[in-house]
């Protein structure tokens, strides 16, 4: 049973990635890549769905060994208990205990998991990871290493591993293999295999791989399972130890390159390190979370997939990526982002696959009960056939610091740009779906006009600060109209404030952008009355933000909510980050680092923060871990670290701005 969302940790490969619990579980982990069918769906269902567990064995019961016909099968054990005298016989359906870690932490500034056990016989501590795949030297395949080191006394351990193929819903035909003295077990159903290696004796009971080892101080037991096509030769012998080490390095090398250095250090580097493995390395597209449908409100429909590339989430991790020194991946997000979009704008959609596929189709996956019965749950995204105006805003953005910042000039993401303009200037008036993706009737967002209003800003600028060509007036008389248009149509001058649509009266959360991207200065009482409208109706108890409201002020349900859903959410950690920004630029840096210092504090111990946080049940909950919580969470650090600066402009054009190699120059751009 899968535990809170909170008491999960990622490990990953920049390929895919797992959530390993507390109690040494991994409950969910989709192989060869974060958007493939999950080999362990227990955190959207039960043991039932898949998990891998190793942990300590003093609660677990003596399994029989196993009976003819039963599977997997296995030989009688190389390394039976030496000590089995305080066993104590209990039902055979029970499969391993579920013992919380007492302590765990990531090893210094890397992906590698270290969770320890005290027991009355001895400490015993579970080393996790996922090497990146270009790193071994072997055929680049996903493997995960597990790796059961004795810290002190004499501890039993056992390893329950229950593979289920497709979200749980295929039991693997699982067998062993002799090649030598080298015994392997693999499962194998339709189009994947999955091969388990360690040096502990493995057998089966109740469709369950077990392994029961005992570990003294000092010594170590490692595991290793690889996923591979099943019409593939079986993949290589692992190497945990050597790919511990190289893993490891990986990792460092990756965060020496950060260049931030101040009082948020901590958090940022492990937010960088989080973002980092959401993007899948290959091609450089960046999921806004490796989950789906981990739940916005528990027990309710507000569930989602959210393993795939949005323009939005991408855009926003790059624009921190190069502010903290990363360009590398930048480059390779730009060069996803000319590919996944090329032809013409207007097929352009708000979000693809990693690989940049345009096919994202929702469906439900019935047989899973869902988290803490969250139904359904869903993998696919309708979203991905929506307008969403804003996103023009942010890729436009993207684009413009990514060159201000000094990467490359690359001529496709120019021309890129200005078809974009192109297509804004035809159909900025239209009502869309906005940031949040409502499945409510489309509106005149207010945000939407706004951040098309950035896309022709910064192009305006881009212009007129390198050799891009562009019909400038027009640019600039389609940049006065959009920002009357806002000022005019989506303000409430008797409140006070902007409104979430034109002639809605209800706030939203993404006004707080408003200043951040300069389309009005901090100081502008429009600005000030918005946001101060927006702490006072939006805030819940505890100071964080909700986007909209989805309740009305007596706490009951709203009639009609604005996003088409029922039920409500919590506070959307993005939004509580920018509310501490906003703070900060009008003045009240103190009341904003307290905000900041309070939003650090839902971090779970190991750094992570999922999408929401829901104020009544003190949790955290949405998709997890999540990109655009992060990524705001690294921003504000910056802006409160630099405090006093109002608006994190984008650094001059450096030497290095100089143009690209052309790769694609056989190509149309776009
Ligand atoms: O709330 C309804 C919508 O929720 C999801 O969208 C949210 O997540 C996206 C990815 O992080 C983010 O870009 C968007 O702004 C959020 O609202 C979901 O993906 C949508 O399908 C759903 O309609």
């Amino acid at each position: 049973m899968a535990g809170r969302i909170e008491d999960y940790a990622l490990i990953g490969d920049m390929q895919t990635a797992a959530l390993v619990s507390r109690d040494g579980a991994v409950d969910w982990l989709c192989l060869p890549r974060f958007d493939s069918p999950a080999v362990f769906a227990g955190l959207l269902g039960t043991d039932e769905h898949g998990f891998w567990r190793i942990g300590p064995a003093e609660a677990a019961p003596v399994l029989p060994q196993d009976q003819a016909g039963a599977l997997p099968t296995a030989p009688a054990p190389r390394a039976p208990f030496t000590d089995t005298g305080d066993l104590k016989a209990v039902p055979s359906s029970a499969s391993a205990p579920a013992v919380p870690a007492d302590r765990r932490r990531y090893r210094g500034d890397s992906l590698i998991l270290e969770q320890e056990w005290d027991t009355p016989r001895g400490s015993v501590r579970v080393i996790d990871f996922m090497p990146p795949r270009h790193l071994s030297g072997q055929e680049p395949v996903p493997q995960m290493i597990r790796i059961v080191e004795g810290v002190s006394g004499q501890v039993r351990m056992r390893s329950a591993l229950r593979m289920r193929f497709s979200y749980g819903k295929i039991v693997p035909w699982v067998h062993r293999v002799e090649v030598g003295d080298v015994h392997r077990t693999v499962a194998v159903a339709g189009p994947d295999s999955v091969w388990l290696d360690g040096e502990a004796e493995t057998y089966g009971r109740n469709l369950t791989t077990y392994a029961d080892f005992t570990i003294t101080a000092g010594e170590r037991v490692a595991f290793a399972l690889t996923w591979q096509a099943s019409h593939l030769p079986p993949p290589e012998i692992p190497d945990p130890e050597g790919s511990l080490e190289l893993t490891e390095k990986f990792w460092l090398d990756w965060v020496a390159q950060c260049t931030y250095q101040g009082p948020y250090s901590d958090a940022v580097v492990r937010s960088l390190i989080t973002l980092k493995a959401l993007t899948y390395a290959p091609t450089g597209g960046i999921v806004a979370a490796p989950t789906t449908s981990l739940p916005e409100d528990l027990g309710g429909e507000r569930n989602w997939d959210y393993r795939y590339t949005w323009l939005r989430d991408a855009a926003i991790t790059l624009s921190s990526l190069l502010r903290t020194g990363y360009r590398e991946e930048a480059r390779a997000w730009r060069e996803w982002l000319l590919r996944a979009v090329a032809g013409d704008p207007e097929n352009l959609q708000i979000m693809y696959t990693i690989t940049g596929q345009r096919e994202l189709n929702e469906s439900v996956l019935d047989w899973l009960p869902g988290y803490e019965g969250s139904q359904p749950v869903r993998v696919g995204n309708g979203a991905a056939d929506q307008l969403q105006l804003d996103v023009y805003g942010e890729v436009v953005e993207a684009l413009y610091l990514a060159q201000m910042t000094g990467l490359s000039r690359n001529d496709h993401a120019h021309l890129l740009q200005l078809r974009l303009i192109s297509y804004l200037e035809e159909h900025w008036k239209a009502p869309d779906e906005g940031i949040w993706e409502v499945r409510g009737p489309r509106r005149h967002f207010v945000h939407s006009k706004v951040m098309a209003w950035v896309a022709v800003d910064r192009t305006i600028k881009l212009i007129e600060q390198t050799e891009a060509e562009g019909p400038l007036e027009r640019w600039r008389a389609l940049r006065e109209e959009i920002h009357a248009d806002v000022c005019e149509k989506g303000y409430d001058p008797e409140r006070n404030t902007f409104t979430q649509y034109y002639g809605g009266t209800e706030l939203d959360a993404s006004l707080l952008l408003i200043p951040q991207v300069g389309f009005l200065p901090p100081d502008d009482k429009r600005v000030i009355g918005t946001i101060e409208a927006i702490q006072r109706e939006l805030s819940t108890e505890d100071g964080f933000v909700l986007r909209y409201p989805t309740h009305d002020a007596s706490g009951g349900d709203l009639v009609e909510n604005v996003d088409g859903l029922s039920g409500h959410e919590g506070a959307f950690l993005a939004c509580s980050f920018w509310l501490a920004d906003d703070l900060a630029m009008i003045g009240r840096v103190a009341e904003a680092r307290e905000l900041f210092d309070k939003l650090l504090a839902l971090r779970n111990d190991l750094g992570l923060l999922a999408e929401e946080w829901d104020p009544r049940l003190k949790r955290q909950v949405g998709n997890f871990p999540q990109a655009f919580s992060h990524v705001p969470l690294i921003d504000t650090a910056l802006r409160l670290t630099a405090c006093g600066a109002a608006y994190l402009a984008p650094q001059p054009l450096s030497a290095e701005a100089t143009r690209e190699p052309d790769r694609q120059s056989a190509q149309q751009p776009v």
